[in-house]
């Protein structure tokens, strides 16, 4: 038997980026050879690590002029080529000598995936590099008799629903393609397009117009880079004297990991993969049961690779017959550290899978043993029939297996039996009627719906703002997300359970949230996640030519906003009722009147609001008049005003709710923004422990058994001074505070605090500050068990 092939891997750590360097960031990462090192600034602890190829594109680099990123003489870094060169020339010739190859690209968020794989501008990644060498190397084949046939298949995963980004929108399967298996032809996509291409060129529109799709897509249209997984898949095949070998490259640029919740880790901690990202958990798992099959220790482990669609399509590059590649990115900064040495531990355990490639033989010669194999199988099982035994249940069962099987083969077979000229003049007839159907269907559609009022979607990358637009037609357009009904159960939940006291609702007799539920009634635009399934309405009324907004849930009212407030706050600074809109026809709820060149805020959505009237979107947007950065920070800064208007009314009260905690634990966006003080903030609290822990120890018996008492982190004495006096010191405590809360829901993330951290505030009975009467805000951390690492 074959000895296995251990997938190659490589890791690359990027330059630090702007935000990253206004903060003064600290590298953390480390390179020598294949060697890479990882230090914890706070611990000093170092981890090494040794790959096939460490990338080092973190300094040492100029620009030659043309935006192209070259090495500074007598500097270690990798530039794009150098990259190619390692990895992607190796991809190719595997391919050349008939094997099927993966590349594919992991890492958090921003690492570099797709600057390695995609690149930007000038720095080509290796997908297009790739490419380029394809045709340059058939223009140089010197055999007369030998040809290549090529062909590109380009398909998305998102939300556990294949996409293939070669169909239009409209017309694509709803639950998108389904990975399928044949003894015969191995895991395959059933029904993916393959368009044949015949230079360069063709396969960059044929990109293009793939990337297109993706961005328009209605429910990919907030699935941005690091949410989805796309594979490009290129079909080679190479002829000579009637025999051919086929190969598969597939050239995969992985969902961004952090939000999979360390997706390095195994077990319990696996399980915490949402929707979104169980496909990246899945893989962590699967690759983790691979290397332990690779290093021997559980031989015949099942591997779970039916757990994820993207699992299911890595099947064979992750444990078959692919010659296989993985680079890791790695951001260089300190305050990544985590997400780093995570996505470092996963690259090593992925070096330790081995795979058996094999060469591939003629397609055509092994579909037509296969094919008579089964046959030979079917014949017997009729002979004996004849002969009066009947089939047991067992052979019945393999018959409709073995029949199921022959379909498959015959459509693959009649497919290799079509000669190239007729591939490409099917596929040109294709993409002919697509482009007609567009232009006759939508073209119609696309200029009724240019008449009316819309929102278009804002984004980092200017070249996506506009991309996805949903029109507002007369009457009522309901906007909802992924979020399920408890979105906005939880509130109502909360709602009766105070109302339980008036009496509670009689059984049988529906509540306004279930008589809503009841209308059964489908979002018109669905947004993705972050929002709740009903999210908010727009009503369009023609005559008036006015759009006015609702909540449609007690989530809407907290998380649509326009201009960057709340409605919540918008329909309070009014002096209107908070109402949820309910009715299907008019709605009777309070809301707001939108505006031309409004922002609006959908959980984490970003759009303006477009009105026909005034000027067509196109002009909007080329007129600078809104940008998305602007609408972020409008955003954001209402969000922390939230989060003070929380400390205010939680410190007048005396009392911070858990569920304000929490809450504020959610505000990921303004975390983000500070992860570099987190991390000295981190070093602080474990030095707190160190301290406490000494504290609890003199304490002994005086604490309460089982209250493993952490801290009181006692707000500024300012605090305790009429909020009607706010002054600049008072905005500094709530900024300190603001940054407490932070600090605790970074340190110990959404996890730990799942896993066991509860807060609570109290208010002392004894005032120890300097006015006696006041009451102190406490807040007592408390644990269930140690200190997350
Ligand atoms: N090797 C590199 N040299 C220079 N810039 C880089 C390099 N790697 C990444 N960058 C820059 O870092 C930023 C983030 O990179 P990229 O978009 O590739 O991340 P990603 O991991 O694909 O993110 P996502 O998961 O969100 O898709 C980009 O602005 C990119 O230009």
């Amino acid at each position: 038997m074959a000895a296995g092939e251990a997938v190659v891997v490589g890791v690359r750590v990027r330059p630090f980026n702007d935000r990253e360097n206004n903060l003064n960031a600290v590298v953390c990462i480390d390179m020598e050879g294949p060697t890479t090192r990882i230090r914890n600034i706070d611990t000093g602890d170092e981890k090494t690590f040794t790959f096939d190829e460490s990338f080092w594109s973190h300094d040492g680099f100029e620009d030659d002029g043309t935006g192209y990123l070259r090495p500074l003489p007598n500097s270690k870094y990798a530039d794009q080529r150098y990259v190619f060169d390692t990895f992607g020339q190796r991809v190719l010739d595997n391919a050349w000598n008939g094997f099927h190859c993966c590349l594919f690209a992991y890492g958090q968020t921003g690492a570099g995936k797709s600057y390695s794989m995609v690149g930007y501008g000038n720095n080509k990644g290796i997908v297009p590099i790739s490419c380029e060498e394809i045709f340059r190397r058939i223009g140089q084949e010197k055999d007369p008799q030998k040809r290549y046939e090529v062909t590109v298949s380009m398909i998305e995963i998102y939300n556990e629903a294949i996409q293939d980004l070669l169909i239009d929108v409209e017309l694509r399967p709803k639950k998108g393609l389904e990975v399928r298996e044949s003894k015969a032809l191995g895991i395959y996509i059933d029904g993916v397009i393959k368009r044949p291409v015949e230079s360069y060129e063709a396969i960059e529109t044929t990109i293009e117009e793939a990337t297109n799709h993706r961005t328009v897509g209605s429910t990919l249209m907030n699935a941005t880079s690091s949410r989805a997984h796309t594979v490009q898949i290129i079909e080679f095949k190479a002829v000579k004297d009637g025999s051919a070998t086929v190969s598969m490259i597939n050239l995969v640029d992985l969902a961004g990991s952090e939000k999979a919740g360390q997706t390095g880790a195994t077990g319990d901690r696996l399980k915490e993969g949402s929707m979104i990202n169980k496909s990246l958990s899945a893989l962590g798992n699967v690759i983790e049961k691979l290397a332990d099959r690779g290093s021997e220790k559980k031989k015949n482990v099942l591997i779970p690779y039916r757990d994820s669609k993207l699992t299911r399509l890595l099947q064979n590059a992750l444990g078959g017959s692919s010659k296989t590649i993985m680079i890791c990115a790695l951001s260089p900064a300190s305050s990544n550290h985590e997400e780093t040495l995570s996505t470092l531990r996963y690259a090593d355990r992925a070096k330790k899978i081995k795979n058996i490639a094999v060469p591939n033989e003629n397609p055509q010669e092994r579909l037509m043993r296969e094919l008579r194999e089964e046959n030979e199988k079917f014949k017997k099982i009729f002979e004996a029939m004849q002969g009066g035994t009947m089939p047991s249940a067992d052979e019945i069962k393999e018959m409709g297996l073995a029949q199921q099987e022959i379909a498959a083969m015959e459509g693959a077979l009649a497919e290799l039996n079509k000669s190239w000229e007729d591939k490409v003049a099917e596929s040109r007839e294709q993409q002919e009627a697509a482009r007609m159907r567009r232009s006759s269907v939508n073209g119609v559609a696309a200029l009724k719906k240019n008449l009316q009022p819309m929102m278009v979607n804002l984004n980092e990358d200017k070249t996506l703002v506009g991309r996805v637009r949903f029109s507002f037609p007369p009457g009522r357009t309901l906007i909802g997300g992924l979020g399920d009904e408890s979105d906005s159960d939880s509130e109502s939940g909360s709602e009766s359970d105070s109302d339980s006291s008036t009496g509670s609702q009689p059984e049988g007799e529906k509540s306004p949230e279930e008589m809503f539920e009841d209308e059964d009634e489908s979002p018109h635009i669905e947004l993705g996640e972050g929002v709740a399934r009903r999210h908010a309405v727009v009503f369009h009324d023609n005559d008036q030519n006015l759009c006015t907004i609702y909540a449609a849930s007690e989530e809407g009212l907290k998380q649509t906003f326009v201009n960057g407030k709340s409605l919540r706050q918008l329909l309070k600074s009014q002096g209107l009722e908070e109402v949820i809109c309910r009715q299907k026809d008019k709605p009777e709820a309070a809301g707001i009147e939108l505006s031309h060149a409004d922002t609006l805020v959908f959980g984490r959505h970003f759009f303006v609001f477009v009105d026909h009237m005034v000027c067509a979107p196109e002009i909007l947007i080329a007129s600078g008049q809104v940008d998305y950065a602007q609408a972020k920070r409008e955003w954001q800064m209402e969000q922390l005003s939230g989060v003070h208007e929380s400390l205010i009314v939680a410190t007048r009260g005396g009392v911070l709710g858990v569920s304000h905690v929490m809450e504020l634990a959610e505000k990921d966006e303004i975390i983000e923004s500070q992860k570099a003080e987190i991390a000295e903030l981190k070093q602080q609290m474990v030095t707190m422990k160190a301290e406490l822990d000494r504290y609890k120890k003199m304490a002994g018996g005086r604490l309460a058994a089982g209250a493993n008492m952490l801290g009181e982190l006692y707000a500024d004495e300012l605090l305790e001074s009429q909020m009607d006096e706010i002054s600049k010191d008072i905005q500094k405590t709530f900024k300190d505070a603001i940054d407490q809360m932070n600090d605790v829901q970074a340190i110990f993330s959404k996890k730990a605090l799942r896993e066991g951290l509860s807060l609570e505030t109290e208010v002392l009975p004894e005032p120890i500050l300097r006015d006696p009467g006041t009451p102190r805000r406490q807040v007592r951390i408390s644990f269930a068990d140690e200190l997350p690492s």
